[in-house]
């Protein structure tokens, strides 16, 4: 077989192995050292070729070799030349000869010698984890060793006599072997994978007989390296969350020995984080929560344990277990201390939402200062300059006056208008808390005082702290409250119900009463003592009787203050409408007054209102007063008579009865004496009628002289 390429003579002839050792490596040297002599003799080039497979040179030992070729097995001897036939004959003839040894035994050495070489080389290439890949000069694969075929994908005998650029993507053995320089450590990507190589030219005696490269599979190791970054960035954020969690946290390895506490443990114990590290809490603590679970594996919960310094740490202590085996303890500690702390605050605020929510329902509009309390009179104007100079002391206060007269709003005035005008302001109607709760209302009380105290809770007192507590009716206190009152006056300082630490409180004190309370010191019904305390500085608040001339001012801001409220315009009083209003006594005073102007301007139409919307008992007092020309501001009051024609209700006349009698004697005895009735029966009506609270310290002499008219 042959043919003829660009004059150049190619030939191939079959050659069948008959040596028993196939082409070994003594005889595959045997074949080169021919190929070698025939080359040069016929002036050709010789090469061997496994039938499908590539031409490997004739003339390179190791290609020969490493085509493995067996007794029995086809070799196809090829040449290229002017004389290739005769080379072609001469060598597969030789090639299937059965090699005669000339000396024997040289040659059994050189053998040996040869094919231990061989043998050794050929196992080291064959057993490298790394692939192996050697080029001749001219850039064909000599050598591909087993690695190298797992990590191409294709087997030695595709590869060997192929030049590697062609079937190698991104070969550079032929670059390496031309510029002589070696390339280590570069990557490169085949398919899909990572590969990492050396390539090193092949040179001996300053000649380049061709290259190798060695390389690895590095897409695993590149794998766990991407997976060993993630596990790194998990640690990392772990450590952040360990760093700011507020419970302390603490490991220790199975020895015992801490290998890691957070900020938190460091705080909760006092120890800096170099002395905790490496500390062994078997030592530490050998009977130890931890100590435990390193021995049992089991987690030990609640654990507390008492710091020197008074605090309570509560551990939840668990065992670190990987593969089944206990490589640790984790303990995460809690300060408890802060528990109770935290639930006295929380009551605290509960009772000062409590408060504030009431005062909220109750005020609809709470004053801040004395811009509230409208008066021009005489009488009002000295009240409002000692008030507004009792702001700027922080002396206790008395504020004297009538029901309704304006006494809590004078006393908020105070506080708004004085230094403590940003801390509280605290109001208690003493009168309105029966006596066995008011001691807890004042002081507070502890968990489980009495029943139904089922928490600890801070009293009025307290939550006036740094402001202003008002004590309205302070006359109804009971003798053991007035000096419970007077401890706190005189030391500002109390105790809570069921409880005996001693609270320090300070509180500015303003107390109110509508009470004669010399009259009642004089009784021994109030303290003497107290009554020193309380009134350092006295205000007096004048019924509205005695400063009639402010009803107008006043009308104009009640009826002001409803038509806002309402959404409408404020309604005016005519001239006959004020006048009337102006005769009328007031007992209930200012409260009175704004309660009978937001009543007529609901029963009435709208636009001005007249003396037809008088509620009729102001009426028909007024026509009567009107009719003895009274003056306003004169103090007369409008007496009581049913000469007018219109009759009012029973009760409103026993009403008006119990009030002026009350008024003119100032007790249910005097009183009951004057009408015929005991002091019981007074009592009883005054309470029915709500006129309790009017009893006023200074007899209304004008209309005493009036019903004592009427009556005789
Ligand atoms: N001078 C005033 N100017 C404006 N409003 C007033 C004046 N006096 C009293 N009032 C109003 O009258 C009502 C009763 O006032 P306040 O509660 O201050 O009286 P008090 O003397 O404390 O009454 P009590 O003794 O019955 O508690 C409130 O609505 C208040 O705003």
């Amino acid at each position: 077989m042959g043919d003829k390429r660009g004059g150049v003579v190619s030939l191939q002839k079959q050659a069948v192995i008959t040596h028993a050792n196939g082409l070994h490596a003594r005889v595959a040297a045997m074949i080169v050292q021919k190929a070698y002599e025939l080359e040069h003799k016929r002036q050709v080039r010789l090469f061997f070729r496994q039938p499908g497979g590539a031409a490997v040179p004739a003339v390179a030992l190791m290609p020969l070799v490493a085509l493995r070729v067996k007794q029995g097995d086809v070799l196809l001897v090829e040449a290229e030349g002017l004389a290739a036939e005769q080379a072609v004959s001469e060598m597969a003839a030789f090639v299937e000869s059965d090699f005669p040894l000339a000396d024997a035994g040289i040659l059994s050495q050189v053998d040996t010698l040869l094919q231990g070489n061989a043998v050794t080389a050929g196992q080291i290439f064959v057993s490298m984890a790394n692939g192996l890949i050697v080029t001749d000069v001219h850039d064909n694969i000599t050598v591909f060793n087993p690695a190298a075929e797992r990590i191409m994908g294709f087997a030695a005998s595709a590869a060997i006599g192929r030049k590697a650029q062609e079937i190698i993507p991104g070969s550079r053995l032929h670059v390496v072997a031309q510029s002589r320089q070696a390339e280590l450590g570069c990557r490169q990507r085949i398919g899909s994978l990572s590969i990492i190589t050396n390539r090193t030219p092949l040179i001996a005696d300053d000649v380049v007989y061709g290259a190798m490269a060695i390389f690895e599979d590095i897409s695993a190791l590149e794998a766990v390296i991407g997976e060993l970054r993630a596990v790194k960035e998990l640690k990392e954020r772990l450590q952040l969350v360990l760093e700011s969690v507020q419970d302390g946290i603490c490991v220790a390895n199975p020895d015992g020995c801490i290998t890691y506490v957070n900020p938190a443990y460091v705080d909760l114990t006092g120890q800096s984080r170099e002395q905790l590290i490496g500390q062994n809490v078997r030592a530490l603590s050998p009977d130890g929560a931890r100590s435990r679970v390193l021995s049992s594996g089991q987690a030990v919960l609640g654990a507390i344990a008492a710091k020197p310094d008074g605090a309570t740490l509560i551990a939840n202590v668990s065992p670190i277990i990987v593969d089944g085996e206990i490589t640790g303890a984790v303990s995460v500690v809690k300060n408890v201390s802060e528990v109770p702390k935290l639930m006295h605050r929380l009551n605290q605020m509960a009772a000062k939402a409590e408060y504030l929510e009431q005062e909220l329902r109750r005020t609809q509009k709470p004053g801040p200062a004395f811009r509230n309390f409208i008066g021009r009179s005489g009488k009002a104007r000295e009240a409002l300059a000692i008030a507004a100079k009792a702001a700027d002391s922080g002396a206790t206060v008395l504020i004297r006056g009538e029901s309704g007269t304006g006494k809590e709003l004078v006393a908020e005035g105070i506080h708004y208008a004085g230094k403590r005008s940003a801390g509280p302001f605290i109001r208690v109607n003493c009168a309105a808390i029966p006596e066995n709760l008011l001691e807890s209302e004042l002081f507070g009380h502890e968990k489980g005082a009495f029943t139904g105290a089922i928490r600890q809770k801070p009293g009025k007192f307290s939550l006036a702290d740094g402001g202003t507590i008002f004590l309205d009716e302070i006359g109804e206190l009971s003798k053991s409250m007035q000096a419970k009152l007077l401890r706190v006056l005189q030391q500002r300082e109390f105790s809570r119900v069921g409880g005996e630490a001693v609270i320090k409180v300070n509180v500015r004190i303003i107390a109110a009463t509508s009470r004669n309370l010399e009259k009642m010191t004089r009784a021994e019904e109030f303290r003497e003592d107290l009554y020193y305390r309380l009134n350092v500085i006295p205000i007096m608040l004048p019924p509205l009787r005695e400063r009639l001339s402010d009803i107008p001012l006043l009308a104009d801001y009640f009826l002001a203050k409803i038509g806002s409220q309402e959404g409408r315009p404020s309604q005016s009083l005519n001239g006959e409408a004020l006048r009337g209003l102006m005769a009328y006594s007031w007992p209930g005073n200012v409260r009175e007054l704004e309660n009978v102007l937001e009543r007529m301007v609901t029963l009435s139409e709208g636009g001005v209102l007249t003396a037809e919307d008088l509620p009729v008992h102001i009426r028909t007092a007024a026509e009567v007063s009107l009719r003895h020309s009274p003056a306003p501001d004169s103090g007369l009051q409008p007496p009581f008579t049913v000469e007018t024609g219109e009759l009012q209700s029973w009760s409103e006349y026993e009403k008006q009865i119990i009030t002026l009698a009350l008024r003119k004697y100032g007790s249910y005895n005097a009183a009951g004496k004057a009408l015929g009735l005991t002091h019981k029966t007074v009592a009883a009506k005054a309470q029915k009628y709500g006129i309790e609270k009017v009893i006023s310290w200074k007899k209304s002499s004008a209309l005493g002289k009036s019903i004592n008219t009427k009556s005789n």
